[in-house]
């Protein structure tokens, strides 16, 4: 059902669809289908009819919609495995533009984290925000004992926006699943989900800035990325702080040209900062679009990266992992049917895939792409066509794979436009093979035997105490055991006896019963018991005996 609080502004989101001429998609329901066809009679109508693309009239719409669904259509962009090629390409062009809030109000938000005036802690703060985006704003600033910094913000009131917009990306998603054809295939409430973690993900400043000091940690002294330092004792859920880094953009290729820079050897450490990441960390910057990199401009023949921005990063588990990295491997090695049999191995496609058929379906895929000149292969596109087949194949969409790809096309982008002979492949298969050798190899073995040594330190001085306790515990076990088991002897033969002594009880009982019986007949008795009185007495006798016998001794 929808809210009524809803309706104002999911009439305007028709309104917005309408108006972009997208009124094939007006929320599917029985409520809104009215409306349908005022579109006949707009003049958008005749827009459409001039064939503006679809993908640009949904950009628009998302546009006019607002930051939160500009980011959607951004997250959106990146589903290529759910989205028409059309479609996503229109909406990767989407731009997190948004007007910036006031400076004096940022000044606010900070003083009310610190609890203090903002010049306790800065020197200068520019109140001019250096950029401004759906969630936060930045701006720099110079702290008390000089250092230059700068200071992201989280935007006023966008909690509130996120929640209300969320709502009724549920409300369409829900509608959507149920009443859209395609929509039980596209899961759109799993879309929005997935959405929705990521945007509290960006909203939380402390787990950027921890993202942030991780990366740091891990790219310590590589001289291949530099990641600024967190200010902590600065930085809180909604005012992070952090050194200011300077470099050249990385999408401006003339500048770095113009310095000298090596652009070969800074488009392949692009590929490898990419692998490391995820093969030797799997840890990686998951928003690496040029906005958030920068070369350094005082290493321009060992190029080292700056990176900023680490709202979202990508993990992988130890299974994933290790699949991906002999994915890659087999497929190099045109090895498809090794790609199949892991792909139902990992679990990615369900366990009663033929494996022949989906072998055959990946050569299909993938031999045309191997014709054309190893330098020219696209990593992204492969992945991209594999996930599509796997989809024929009711392969389960894989999150962290797709945050993967997305990021493994922005490295590819990224590479070639500032190196466009750069060969993905050959850059990339050395870490591959290193990182599979590490996994398999001795030096795995070694390295997990490493990984235990500071527990084993600990305990190796307490072991002869520990053995000596131990075998007390099993001395101790085993008398126990037999102490039990003698008492268990004594209870049988008890039962045993007290068996039969019931079973003498009731015979002796039931012969002294058939003696009384005897003597009540009398003369009467049957002619087949011959001498009834002597019968009595044999009986009797032998009844009393057994009662004896059975009688309860001490
Ligand atoms: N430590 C830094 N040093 C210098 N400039 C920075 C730093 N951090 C951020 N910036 C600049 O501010 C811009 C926005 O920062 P950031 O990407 O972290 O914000 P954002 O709100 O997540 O923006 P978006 O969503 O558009 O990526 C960056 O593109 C960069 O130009």
């Amino acid at each position: 059902m929808i809210r009524l609080g809803r309706l104002p502004r999911l009439v305007y989101i028709n309104w917005v669809l309408l108006r972009h001429g997208l009124d094939e998609v007006i929320l599917a329901t029985h409520l809104f289908r009215p409306l349908r066809f005022l579109g006949w009679f707009m003049p958008w109508r005749w827009l459409r009819s001039r064939h503006i693309p679809r993908g640009q009239r949904i950009r628009g719409a998302l546009e006019d919609l607002g930051p939160i669904f500009v980011k959607f259509g951004q997250i959106l962009s990146t589903r290529r495995d759910l989205l028409p090629p059309d479609i996503s390409e229109e909406l990767a062009r989407l731009q997190d533009r948004v007007p910036p809030f006031p400076g004096s109000e940022a000044r606010r938000i900070i003083e009310r984290a610190y609890g203090h005036s903002l010049d306790e802690y800065f020197e200068h703060f520019d109140e001019v925000p250096l950029a401004s985006a759906s969630i936060a704003q930045v701006h720099l600033a110079r702290l008390r004992d000089g250092r230059d910094v700068v200071v992201k913000v989280v935007r006023p009131g966008i909690p509130r926006v996120i929640r209300r917009d969320l709502d009724l990306m549920y409300t369409v998603a829900g509608l959507a699943e149920r009443y859209w054809t395609e929509g039980k295939r596209l899961h759109p409430m799993d879309v929005v989900r997935e959405f929705e973690k990521n945007l509290y993900d960006e909203l939380d400043l402390m787990r950027e800035a921890a993202n942030a000091s991780q990366l740091r940690r891990n790219f310590e002294g590589s001289g291949l990325l530099y990641v600024p330092e967190v200010d902590w004792p600065l930085t809180r859920r909604d005012v992070m702080v952090m050194e200011r880094i300077q470099g050249i953009h990385v999408s401006d290729v003339e500048t770095l040209r113009a310095r000298g820079v090596d652009m070969q050897a800074l488009a392949e450490r692009g590929v490898e900062i990419f692998f490391t990441q995820v093969f030797r960390d799997s840890f990686f910057h998951a928003d690496m679009h040029p906005g958030n990199i920068f070369v350094d401009p005082d290493r321009p023949d060992d190029p080292r990266y700056l990176a900023v921005d680490f709202g979202i990063m990508g993990t992988l588990n130890p299974t994933d992992h290790r699949y991906l990295a002999e994915n890659f491997l087999a497929f190099f090695n045109r090895d498809y049917r090794r790609v199949a049999e892991l792909h139902v191995e990992s679990g990615w496609v369900p366990p009663e895939t033929r494996v022949d058929e989906f072998e055959a379906a990946i050569r299909t895929v993938c031999e045309p792409i191997f014709e054309r000149p190893l330098h020219e292969i696209s990593f992204g596109a492969l992945l991209l066509r594999l996930f599509q087949t796997g989809q024929r194949f009711n392969m389960e969409v894989q999150p962290q794979l797709v945050l993967l790809q997305k990021t493994l096309l922005n490295i590819e982008g990224l590479g070639r436009d500032l190196y466009p002979e750069l060969d993905l492949w050959k850059t990339a298969k050395p870490h591959l093979q290193r990182w599979m050798d590490e996994q398999v190899g001795p030096r795995s073995i070694l390295r997990k035997f490493r990984r235990q040594l500071p527990r084993l330190g600990e305990e190796l001085p307490e072991l002869p105490m520990r053995v000596v306790k131990t075998l007390n515990e099993v001395e101790a076990l085993r008398t126990q055991v037999e102490v039990q088991n003698e008492q268990l002897h004594r209870l049988r033969r008890e039962v045993r006896h007290s068996s039969a002594r019931s079973f003498a009880t009731v015979t002796g009982a039931a012969l002294v019963v058939s003696a009384f019986l005897l003597l009540g007949l009398d003369g009467y008795a049957p002619a087949m018991l011959g001498d009834a009185p002597f019968m009595t007495w044999v009986l009797g006798g032998a009844g009393g005996l057994l009662l004896l016998a059975a009688w309860p001794r001490r």
